[in-house]
């Protein structure tokens, strides 16, 4: 539906109308105008300055009346006064009471709305009927065909992005069932022959969702029309941050001290330490200025012959994995998982049935016979202990090794990537090989440099730290050695 209405028309308005509907609906610009930035006419529409602007001297470039701001309490708010979106919201149950959950639904129901071969109309026009109009459709990975996606094979996007369009799937099922007894929805989205609504429905309202939610101090994830136009810049070259203003309106101002020339851009910043993973999933592109792939998530597995492997994974609440984030003098990663893995029986860790309040029984874990209360906290729990160095140091060795085998995907993958005829008549759009390639550039530049980081770690502790104690790579204490050895190749 949304994408019939984007192509031919329905659902489609130039942008240079939008100062019309910004007056229908109490928008004010001063200073800047949206539109597309000659030069740049590939990255959508933009801010624009109009006039010299003067950083702390200007008053908001942009102001949204409050109740543009669309947050899960306006569409709580909106329901009330149209019932047959109020049906959906309320079939959604918990989802439909999440930012989320509203937004996409809201959207869908405004685009369906906007149909004008609906015969029995449904839902209560307003602002956002007309706004969606102006939303490009984006053009993020959860678009690219399989072929696409195979560009992106041992980066950290492969697995992200199917796990969700897993979910995307999850929610739109839900939100099929969640509909599926309401006489108008099951006649006019779902109807096996006429039902209007798609798969691709859901991924357009996520797409409009994930590439224009902002972060709104007060209010939450919401989107904000208008401002959602304004481009990305990181560091330096933002020039514009979003706020509210003491009556609750949004509003984009110029950062202090920033001047920016007649027809020059007001960016914002989407944020900057998104890694490049990050910006490619949600916004469907990477800054030219990013040298970095600046973050990027591995998955870990508790190994198969761990024999608390069972109860680790019940235990574990963290995501099972670790953030390498880069840094001027190496890498930081992040994550208590690999702290999970890294010790074992003969180190203090074991676990125990306990008997809540309420009587059921829960499994507890105990690190030297103190209960572990989340394993958030057990980096510091282990970082008392006289062996300190020893786990940090096989938890160095486990990541290392994790690191070096993301690397051997991404560069088992990079000939044939290289390989792949793309551009017009081939199947493999430009941008998205030009984006993957890129990502892959980046990611492996940053695991290499984790990689070199880590060898730097085990070499320099590859040494005798304790008399009485040797420390194995498989982790198991050995009374009455002298060295901890650690091979960084197994
Ligand atoms: C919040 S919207 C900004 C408005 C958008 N350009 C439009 O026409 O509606 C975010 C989208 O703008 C584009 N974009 C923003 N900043 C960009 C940048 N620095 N480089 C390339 N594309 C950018 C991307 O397509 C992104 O998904």
């Amino acid at each position: 539906m949304i994408r019939d209405g984007k192509l031919q028309g329905w659902l489609s308005l130039p942008v240079d109308t939008l100062p019309v509907w910004a007056t229908l609906n109490g928008v004010s610009f001063d200073g800047v105008s949206i539109g597309p930035l000659p030069g740049k006419e590939d990255r959508g529409s933009t801010v624009i300055a109009r006039r010299h602007l003067k950083g702390g001297h200007e008053p908001p470039l942009v102001t949204i009346p409050r109740d543009l701001i669309l947050s899960l309490e306006r569409i709580h708010q909106h329901a009330k006064s149209d019932s047959d979106f109020r049906a959906v919201l309320d079939g959604l149950d918990e989802f439909g009471r999440t930012a989320r959950g509203a937004i996409l639904s809201f959207l869908l129901m405004q685009s369906f709305t906007a149909c004008p071969s609906v015969v029995n109309k449904k839902g209560v026009s307003g602002p956002f009927t007309e706004y969606i109009k102006y939303l490009p459709m984006e053009m993020l990975p959860t678009f690219w065909s399989p072929a696409e996606c195979d560009l992106l094979t041992g980066t950290t996007l492969a697995p992200a992005l199917s796990a969700k369009l897993k979910s995307l799937n999850r929610e739109f099922e839900q939100l099929r069932v969640a509909t599926a007894n309401i006489p108008w929805c099951a006649e006019q989205w779902w109807d096996e022959v006429d039902g209007i609504l798609e798969f691709d429905d859901w991924l357009q309202v996520d797409a409009f969702y994930r590439s224009r939610a902002l972060e709104y101090p007060g209010v939450g994830d919401c989107m904000v029309p208008c401002i959602d136009m304004a481009n990305h810049s990181s560091g330096t070259g933002t020039a514009a941050i979003y706020e509210v203003d003491n009556q609750g309106n949004a509003v984009l101002l110029l950062r202090d001290g920033k001047n920016i020339e007649q027809n020059g851009e007001i960016t914002i910043t989407y944020g900057d330490g998104k890694g490049a993973c990050e910006m490619l999933f949600s916004y469907g592109f990477i800054e030219d200025e990013m040298e970095s792939a600046r973050e990027l998530f591995l998955d870990l597995s508790i190994p198969e012959d761990d024999p608390l492997r069972r109860a680790k994974s019940a235990v574990a609440k963290c995501a099972p994995g670790f953030k390498i984030v880069d840094a001027e003098d190496g890498v930081i990663f992040e994550g208590a998982y690999i702290w999970i893995i890294c010790v074992n029986e003969e180190d203090g860790l074991s676990f125990q049935i306990q008997q809540t309040v309420d009587g059921a029984q829960e499994l507890i874990a105990t690190w030297q016979d103190e209960p572990v209360h989340g394993f958030e906290g057990f980096r510091s729990m282990l970082e008392q202990d006289p062996l300190w160095d020893v786990y940090h140091l096989r938890a160095v060795s486990i990541l290392q090794e994790r690191v070096a085998s993301q690397l051997q995907d991404l560069y088992g993958s990079d000939d044939r990537v290289d390989a792949t005829q793309h551009g017009d008549g081939t199947g493999i759009r430009e941008r998205a090989w030009h984006l993957a390639k890129r990502l892959r550039v980046l990611e492996s530049e940053l695991l290499e440099k984790a990689y070199s980081y880590y060898e730097d770690q085990v070499s320099r502790q590859d040494r005798p730290i304790s008399d009485d104690l040797h420390i194995d790579m498989d982790g198991f204490r050995q009374d009455s050695r002298s060295t901890i050895h650690v091979c960084s190749t197994c």
